[in-house]
């Protein structure tokens, strides 16, 4: 067992019970027991046809002996109605396994991919050091292989369970009539082919068993592959401009290599395999054919007999190899299983330090109220300590401080999602809060979807869309409205910042956050923007990071985050013009006169850090 997120860390029947666990035990559970009593049935039926076709040979052949043509007439009949209920069975059981394999892993899906997009796992994923790799890749890709590959190995595993059921006993019968070495053996030859299987087992364990760690890398290798062709695509304009192409394909050609690598050592291995595995089924055949010829010879067993031992004991050796005969194929289906169990145990941690988090962040009176914050970095180091404010409903706060000293990360926080650190933050309701990054995020879809985000597109009317549109001098998109595509690639930088304030009229929420929002704007569309803002949200409460000095003059008070603590600006920030005018409304110790808002809103209360 190994440490390794994409080393088995589980015996297989713990992965297979884990796999299939919570499918059989969800609300789907009817579905789930109901396909697989379908194909169980199925299965038997096919099992219960094949040995119809059995008898029927024996019938037919008698037949023909006799040369009753009456009775090979009705046996033809019978035969006919064999081939049509084998073909029947035949689609009829592929068409269960099917349903059985997609409807697991839709449940799989839909599982994984919920509990990754919610409650910001797939973010908090990111944050820990030995996540699983390529969560997208494993959830879409890995699920298949798992989900299909059990079916077809449950299926096969079924029939050589009643395989051997059918002919443990046949063959323990005819072991009376042959002495193994002169010794009369009771079920000698059945012993026998539990001890040839037995061994077939062993050997294949052991020069196969490095085949399941070597699916688990080629798997984690391709999809790294994989991974590194999205990220160029994603990148293909910065990596064109940088004329970065030559290097980037040598770094997919390396990325590549890896697969090639590992294929090979894949090949080799099965290879080995096959030394086993071509000679087995031979020795299987003749092994009791050699054993009983003497018995055959001295009269004790007849020809049919000797036939019919033979049989069993291929048949017999067949079922107890089943893992033998299907070791590269479970060896697979185990680097799929693993990839999965990687990533349920990934979304657990990532569950868990989205919990554990020392800052407690909890719905406040309607002020955003900072106490005592103190923001870490994963490696322990202090970025915020011991900062406290208080943003009331209404106020407008411009943050500012050195590039990489905490700002974002003081919002990260504050949405819940900062793992490192101690402290309260008392936060306004959050369906009346909107936070616009430096790149606003446009869902893949129509443009109306991307505008409406994250509201359904359908609650903003068609004029109201375009009218947010034009007051962000986007006028150009409003017929674009059912037009779908890569928004954030056909729209620059700055019009996707317009983008996200169009947004923001339309929700009309109380509470802002702006992280660099504006930053790709110039002088003139940023006046543009943030006047629209204090316009027609004039009641919102706003907190912005910028680096910009103009900024400022967009808000009541400035605070500076510097050497990890959170001070009040040196300099009191201009008035918006026609926002807002300059009262001195009342004085905090430590804190400058500040421009406050015309409207009646609440004046902000600056308590000092620490
Ligand atoms: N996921 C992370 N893992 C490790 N370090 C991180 C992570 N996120 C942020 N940091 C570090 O925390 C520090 C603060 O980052 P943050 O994004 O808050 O800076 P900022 O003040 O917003 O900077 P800027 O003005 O340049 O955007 C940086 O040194 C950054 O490298």
């Amino acid at each position: 067992m190994s440490d390794h997120p994409n080393q088995p860390r589980r015996s297989p029947l713990a992965s297979t019970l884990r796999l299939a666990r919570g499918w059989y035990g969800s609300a789907e559970r009817r579905l789930a027991w109901g396909l697989t009593a379908l194909v169980v049935l199925m299965t038997l039926g096919q099992i219960a046809t094949a040995l119809g076709v059995n008898a029927w040979n024996g019938a037919f052949f008698a037949a023909l002996d006799r040369r009753d043509q009456a009775a090979m007439g009705t046996q033809a009949w019978i035969f006919a109605g064999l081939v049509c209920l084998t073909m029947t069975l035949a689609v009829a059981q592929l068409g269960a396994r099917q349903m059985l394999a997609l409807s697991w892993r839709r449940w799989l899906v839909q599982h994984l991919q919920g509990r990754w997009a919610r409650d910001a796992s797939n973010y908090h994923m990111g944050l820990l050091p030995d996540a699983a790799d390529n969560p997208d890749q494993r959830i879409s890709e890995n699920t298949r292989w798992a989900t299909a590959v059990s079916v077809d190995l449950g299926c096969s595993l079924l029939y050589a369970v009643i395989n051997l059921i059918s002919f443990v006993g046949l063959l323990w019968t005819l072991s009376a009539a042959v002495p193994l070495a002169g010794i009369a053996v009771p079920g000698g030859m059945l012993g026998l082919a539990v001890l040839y299987a037995g061994a077939g087992t062993l050997l294949t364990w052991a020069i196969g068993r490095p085949l399941i760690g070597i699916h688990v890398d080629r798997n984690r290798a391709e999809s790294e592959h994989r991974f590194a062709l999205i990220r160029l695509r994603e990148n293909a304009e910065a990596v064109a401009m940088i004329g970065g192409g030559a290097d980037e394909a040598r770094h997919l050609d390396g990325s590549f290599g890896n697969v090639v690598a590992v294929m090979r050592r894949m090949l080799r291995q099965e290879r080995h395999l096959m030394w086993l595995g071509s000679s087995y089924g031979m020795v299987a055949a003749a092994l009791p054919l050699l054993l009983a010829g003497p018995a055959f010879f001295a009269g004790a067993l007849g020809l049919g007999a000797l036939v019919q031992l033979g049989q069993a004991f291929t048949e017999v050796v067949r079922a107890l190899s089943w893992l033998q005969e299907h070791w590269p194929q479970i060896a697979d289906w185990r680097s799929h299983v693993v990839r999965i169990e990687a990533l349920e145990d990934s979304l657990e941690a990532a569950a868990k330090l989205g919990r554990a988090g020392g800052i407690a962040v909890a719905p406040g009176a309607g002020d955003l109220v900072l106490d005592r914050v103190t923001l870490r970095a994963p490696n322990g180091r202090v970025l915020v300590e011991g900062a406290s404010a208080t943003i009331r409903a209404g106020e407008r706060v411009l943050l500012q401080g050195g590039s990489g000293c905490g700002k974002s990360t003081l919002f990260r926080a504050a949405a819940g999602l900062w793992p490192w650190g101690e402290g309260r933050i008392e936060m306004p309701d959050p369906a009346a809060t909107m936070l616009l990054p430096q790149r606003p995020y446009l869902p893949l879809g129509t443009l109306r979807e991307a505008v409406c985000y994250p509201a359904p597109p359908g609650r903003f009317t068609d004029a109201a869309i375009a009218a947010a549109l034009a007051r962000c001098n986007l006028a150009g998109l409003a017929g674009r409205l059912e037009e779908a595509g890569r928004w954030d690639r056909t729209l620059s930088l700055g019009e996707q910042q317009r983008l996200g304030f169009a947004r923001l009229l339309l929700h009309a929420p109380r509470w802002v956050l702006l992280d660099e929002a504006t930053s790709a704007l110039d002088e003139a569309a940023e006046a543009m923007v943030m006047e629209l803002f204090s316009r027609e949200l004039s009641g919102a409460a706003l907190v912005s990071i910028g680096h910009r000095p103009g900024l400022a003059r967009w808000h009541d008070r400035v605070l500076r985050l510097e050497g990890g603590r959170l001070l009040p600006a040196g300099l009191p920030p201009l008035p918006a013009p026609g926002r807002v005018r300059v009262a001195h409304a009342h004085a905090v110790p430590g804190e400058r006169p500040v421009a406050r808002p015309e409207r009646g809103r609440g004046a902000g209360v600056w308590q000092p850090a620490g």
